[in-house]
């Protein structure tokens, strides 16, 4: 059977790459950057929201290419000491503190431990409702180490590895991220639909 064509809409070239990696065998996983807007509220209904905006304006600007679905993933980092705090602020936390302020937050805290969370709304067409997949990776907040390639990999450590994301080599992260853990639940929707 023919792969499937889907345009993941992201401005991130790292969340691509995984992506590929993780779906590649299955699906020809094309990328489109769309400046959306991101509603503030829970994940999923961020998730949501961004995914209809996303696939009305790929409908209009890629009218005529065949694709037979569209993709978003928000990812969050949550601090259990904080009450899952950063979450999706992650980004602008990330960006105006860095490593060192990450692990800085958690000073006060004995509890250092936090969780990788991603969150994937597939549709195939603006006149359908978007299916959420939420991966989780539980793991906890360390000093920075390991190559600074793609945002808080450095200072993630997964339960049950002695190495942050950052040193772990592709194929290890991309087994049990939280990308990962989203895409295989979103891989067996796709699979489960082909076979109905
Ligand atoms: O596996 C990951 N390992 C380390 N860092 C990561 C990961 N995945 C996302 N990140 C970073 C990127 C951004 O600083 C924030 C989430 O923000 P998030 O909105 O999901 O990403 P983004 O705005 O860069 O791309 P997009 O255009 O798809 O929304 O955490
Ligand atoms: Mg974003």
């Amino acid at each position: 059977m023919q792969k499937r064509t889907v345009v993941f809409v992201t401005g991130n070239a790292n969340k691509l790459r995984e992506v590929q990696q993780i779906c590649g065998e299955t699906l020809n996983v094309i990328s489109h950057s769309v400046d959306l807007p991101e509603l503030q509220g829970e994940v999923e209904d961020i998730s949501k929201e961004k995914c209809k905006l996303a696939v009305k304006e790929i409908e209009r600007e890629l009218s005529g290419t065949s694709i037979d679905g569209v993709i978003v993933e928000d990812t969050s980092l949550c601090y259990n000491a904080l009450g899952g705090l950063p979450g999706p602020y992650i980004k602008w936390f990330l960006d105006k503190t860095g490593h060192d302020g990450l692990n800085k937050i958690l000073a006060g805290y004995e509890d250092k431990s936090a969780y990788a969370l991603c969150t994937l709304s597939f549709v195939k067409s603006s006149k359908d409702e978007p299916n959420v997949f939420l991966g989780k990776t539980h793991g906890k907040i360390v000093p920075a180490r390991g190559p600074n390639s793609f945002g808080w990999d450095p200072i993630f450590l997964p339960d049950g590895f002695d190495k942050t994301y950052a040193e772990l080599d592709k194929d290890t992260k991309n087994s049990i991220s939280h990308r990962y853990r989203a895409f295989e639940q979103l891989l067996s929707f796709l699979q489960i639909e082909q076979t109905k």
